[in-house]
């Protein structure tokens, strides 16, 4: 019983049905009809969370969507479409996803501006459209029956909190689910979503869908509330109005969407008893908007940031319990586990790359047998990180052929490779700080994880748990976190580049050790792009030495790092080893 009122969605529920029996039954049909207001406005405003949000995707027409919901709703009404209400809000909803995925399929190849000016143009063509067909039952003033047993105001208000209650309990599941933590890279780093298995493209798109259902439903609501609707309600302002307030106030989280549902249907009451025209109240949603991209964050994003760093400073800091070295640890020389080949697990063949004038990658040949541990070094600007590049389908300007386990990959996207087992971390860290630890993890396995092995994995990297909220973790544990979480996902490659950067000593014995067990332990084939020379020896069964996009020396670590030409390339004259000057 203790642990059912602590659960969040237990409290969530029982608040909803205080409130709504509450207002229902206490307040002023007046209060009860502006309220009413504010729970359709929250509808919205849970759709501009799932797009906006959580996908990250500019969107400046889900009133239109909404006006399709409503629409729907209208015509259901006035041709008596069995079933009632209760069948006409969802019609109006998947009425909304058909154009949801028309705008979206177009707009999947836009972002920023550009998608901005498409769903704009789409709200503003949509506009005119209502404007000259009229709703139906508008001429007519066909009123939309309300739903059986909640036909009175105070009824329709109960009926309304159900629904976004309901929306809200999805979204609350979507969260905790891998759909939703792909949303959430999606809208960090589209690469490094891509890098995880994840389309970008069908990530959009369904958060497209899915908005555009939660729009409509809103807009089936307000039919309900006021009867007859009109264009009026569903203006492009109003659209681009109700988008400022939700990036202000941050409607992906929940105290944000009903945050900005009250303000959506208040604000515009309190402008207009203090007899400011409505138009002039667009510019506070404007000043709000800005006020978002100065500090980088919504209010209710940066508040429970905040809240989290406290609770965190609280409770012990997220550090990993730093590892004594063993005397066998400190022995850099004895990490590298002995182990024989058993054919490629990527091979590269010719591989080269063009910027221009400048040949990035130039005719590399490169195999990283099965079980082993490949060092892939060389001085700065040498192409190391083109060629993971390449051979991942990031770029995908290439000549040459990569093989997968023997299989050409080279006509693949990028998720698709990595979904075939090529997986990678990018230099410049990519890890989103929206998410939990553990749901950062299974995100990154690309797989599904138990709770079990979620733990396993935190422990055996020595990462904070599960729960902690990755804006606590420091940097160099977001590292050693996107390793765990790739070799979690057990794929046949991986192509790690300088997983050690920003590392102590400590943490780089740390991720020494477990570099060199992945192929035991996950069987999984190591390219290791890294410039600590130290980490490099100890771990890799064998090194490749690039220079100017060129292989200059391969074999093993010691013979190759004592070759004259290595030397000659690091440190531009013949007389010192690179050893230590990495
Ligand atoms: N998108 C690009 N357009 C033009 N030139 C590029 C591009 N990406 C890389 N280069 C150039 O290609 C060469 C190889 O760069 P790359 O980043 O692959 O080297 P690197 O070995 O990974 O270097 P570092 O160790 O510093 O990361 C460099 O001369 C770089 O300036």
């Amino acid at each position: 019983m203790g642990t059912a009122v602590r659960n969040p969605l237990v409290l969530g529920l029982v608040a909803a049905a205080a409130v709504a029996f509450g207002v229902a039954g206490f307040a002023s049909s007046y209060v009860t009809f502006l309220l009413t207001g504010a729970a359709v406005t929250t509808v919205f405003m849970q759709s501009y969370g799932l797009i906006t949000g959580r996908a990250g995707v500019i969107s400046l027409c889900q009133l239109s969507f909404a006006a399709i919901g409503a629409w729907v709703v209208g015509w259901a009404n006035v041709a008596d479409v069995p079933g009632g209400f209760y069948a006409w809000l969802p019609l109006g909803g998947l009425a909304a996803v058909v154009a949801g995925l028309v705008i979206g399929l177009p707009a999947l190849r836009l972002r920023g501006v550009n998608l901005a000016v498409a769903t704009f143009a789409f709200a503003t063509a949509l506009d005119v459209v209502f404007t000259g067909i009229a709703f139906p039952g508008q001429d007519t003033f066909d009123f939309v029956r309300r739903p059986a047993g909640f036909t009175d105001d105070s009824g329709y208000f109960v009926f309304t909190v159900a629904v976004v209650t309901a929306i809200f309990v999805g979204l609350w599941l979507l969260d905790r689910s891998r759909a939703g933590g792909a949303l959430v890279e999606i809208r960090h780093s589209e690469r490094a979503a891509a890098a995880h298995g994840i389309s970008v493209a069908r990530g959009k798109l369904t958060a497209f869908a899915l908005s555009a259902f939660v729009a409509g439903v809103g807009g089936g609501l307000m039919a309900g509330q006021l009867g007859v609707v009109a264009a009026g309600n569903f203006a492009t302002f109003a659209s681009v109005s109700f988008f400022a307030i939700a990036l202000f106030v941050g409607t992906n989280n929940i105290e944000g969407a009903i945050a900005g549902g009250l303000i959506g249907a208040v604000f515009p009451v309190i402008i207009d008893a203090l007899g400011i025209p409505q138009d002039l109240s667009a510019l506070f949603f404007g000043i709000g908007a800005i006020q978002v991209l100065r500090l980088g964050g919504s209010q209710t994003d940066l508040l429970r940031a905040s809240r989290r760093r406290k609770r965190q400073s609280r409770a012990h800091p997220p550090t990993r319990e730093s590892p004594t070295p063993t005397t066998r640890e400190s022995n850099v020389q004895r990490t590298r586990i002995q182990r024989s080949g058993g054919g490629a697990a990527l091979e590269v063949r010719g591989l080269r790359v063009r910027f221009g004038a400048l040949t990035a990658v130039d005719g590399v040949d490169l195999v990283v047998p099965k079980g082993h541990v490949v060092g892939l070094v060389g001085p700065n600007g040498a192409g190391k990180s083109t060629l993971i590049n390449a051979v991942t389908g990031f770029t995908t300007r290439y000549d040459g052929t990569v093989l997968l386990d023997g299989r050409p990959v080279d006509g693949l996207a990028a998720h698709h490779r990595a979904r075939a087992g090529l997986r990678r971390s990018f230099q410049q860290l990519r890890v989103p700080t929206a998410l939990s630890v553990g749901m950062f993890l299974q995100v990154a396995a690309g797989r599904k994880l138990s709770r079990d092995e979620v733990d396993e994995q935190l422990a055996l990297f020595e990462c904070p748990t599960a729960d902690t909220p990755m804006d606590v973790v420091d940097v160099a544990t977001r590292r050693l976190l996107e390793v765990a979480g790739l070799a979690a996902g057990r794929p046949p490659v991986l192509l790690l580049d300088e997983p050690a950067a920003g590392h102590s000593s400590t943490e780089t014995r740390l991720l020494q050790r477990r570099l060199a067990e992945l192929p035991e332990r996950f069987g999984t084939a190591v390219l290791l792009v890294e410039h600590d020379i130290e980490l490099v020896r100890s771990t890799c069964d064998s090194l490749v030495v690039v220079d100017f996009g060129r292989v200059i020396a391969s074999g093993p670590p010691d013979e190759v790092l004592a070759d004259p030409a290595v030397v000659a390339a690091y440190l531009g004259a013949p007389a010192h080893s690179p050893e230590g000057n990495s």
